[in-house]
């Protein structure tokens, strides 16, 4: 078994003009609206056997791990046809997951929450249980009344994301000082704002935009509002997963399996990689350790979201490719999988299923679930509308399975 380990240094030497195991584990480049993954890569490669049969380090673990119903605390739904592809996904693999707003137009009313959640429940499959927690769109104009008709909805949490940060933000806030009389509603309600940490300023380094947003924006929102409940989704660098552990009891960070797995060389080196394209970037090697660090620890304010951010494919494979990574029918996995090779199984339970809840004040979970031991290879995409999209790891094999 090709540990993760493994793929990830073979990510960072290998070319993918010459070949290679990279060429297979993040899947083919050419036309879209295939799903049989036949299609040709432009790196002509076949998959090692050695690489594919490679024994890992995680040889002698237990064959199962039974555990509370896992969450994804940061997710991607879009809307529209590819619902029906993408909602079932999440859905096998995790009992709630909080939505992201970033649509086009983007949900910033209790209302079009509603309607949004209506639009996925249709496409939760029969006799699954998966519950879709709404967030709404936090603009310089959202009204502190806004706030409040999103908490007597049942809504917990509004989205930050700085105008032109990501995917879908430009109606983001262009200066938190806007949003103060949101915020202090959402303080007051209990309402969680939940952060895409990076500045936007052009003269910023897009490799910093996270650490000089924890050292400008942050401290700006804290030091007004020392209650408001904080969670820095997607962690990249050691800056946030340090802020985290030695901030205040009110702020928690969700951490995505691409930033753990992998460092920017997996997107740069040996020929640009679209499919490793996510914001914020992936990082040098030393921030991805310290997330590791920091998400395997049992700190109980790091938890699971997966950012899975499903993208069309002809849309990645482009002269201006989206940002996001599509990781819901697989994340589980790989985390359980990295927790297993940095020894701390023992806390993957506290990471996918217990410190999220905590934090978002709410139940934990009282279904039980079960990841066996069982060798699958990723598929090389997904349906996603009249195209496909490509997920992480398409064509790695991983060594967990969700018994469904
Ligand atoms: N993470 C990403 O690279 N993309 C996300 C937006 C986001 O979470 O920033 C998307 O919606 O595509
Ligand atoms: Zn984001
Ligand atoms: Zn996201």
């Amino acid at each position: 078994m090709l540990s993760l380990a493994m793929w990830r240094t073979r990510l960072g030497k290998e070319s993918a003009l010459r070949g290679g195991t990279l060429a297979v584990a993040h899947a083919p480049l050419a036309s879209p609206r295939r799903l049989d993954g036949a299609r040709r890569s432009r790196c002509p490669a076949t998959p090692t056997r050695d690489a594919a049969e490679a024994v890992g380090d995680t040889s002698g673990g237990p064959e199962r791990l039974t555990f509370t119903a896992p969450d994804d605390w940061h997710l991607h739904l879009r809307d529209g046809d590819v619902l029906a592809d993408v909602v079932p996904h999440s859905a096998s693999q995790f009992s709630r997951a909080i939505v992201m707003p970033n649509l086009t137009p983007p949900v910033t009313t209790a209302k079009l929450a509603c309607e949004y959640r209506a639009r996925i429940m249709a496409h939760v499959p029969e006799g699954s249980s998966f519950e879709p927690l709404m967030t709404l769109y936090l603009t310089d104009n959202t009204p502190a009344e806004e706030v409040h008709r999103a908490k007597e909805a049942g809504f917990r949490a509004f989205k930050l994301y700085p105008a032109g940060a990501t995917t879908n933000s430009d109606s983001g806030v262009t200066d938190v000082r806007k949003c103060f009389g949101a915020l202090k509603a959402m303080e007051e309600t209990g309402t969680l704002l939940l952060v895409h940490g990076e500045v936007v300023d052009p003269k910023i380094d897009i490799f910093d935009r996270e650490r000089v947003f924890i050292e400008t924006v942050l401290p700006t929102i804290l030091d007004n509002f020392p209650n408001l409940k904080v969670v820095l989704e997607h962690i990249t660098t050691k800056h946030a997963a340090r802020f985290v552990l030695d901030g205040p009891k009110n702020v928690a960070a969700s951490v995505t399996p691409q930033h753990m797995l992998l460092n920017r060389n997996a997107l740069l080196v040996g020929g640009i990689k679209p499919h490793f394209y996510c914001l914020p970037i992936l990082k040098r090697e030393e921030h991805r350790l310290a997330i590791v660090e920091a998400a395997t620890s049992g700190h109980p304010r790091f938890f699971l979201g997966t950012d899975s951010a499903p993208h069309a494919d002809q849309n990645k494979l482009s002269a201006c490719g989206c940002a996001g990574i599509y990781s819901a029918p697989l994340a589980l996995p790989i985390y359980a999988q990295v927790f297993e090779e940095n020894g701390a199984l023992d806390r993957f339970e506290g990471f996918a299923s217990v410190n999220g809840a905590a934090f978002y004040g709410v139940p934990r979970n009282e279904r039980v679930v079960e990841l066996v031991r069982e060798d699958w290879r990723v598929p090389a995409n997904y349906k996603f509308g009249d195209d496909v999209v490509v997920p992480l790891g398409a064509g790695l094999k991983l060594t967990w399975r969700l018994r469904t």
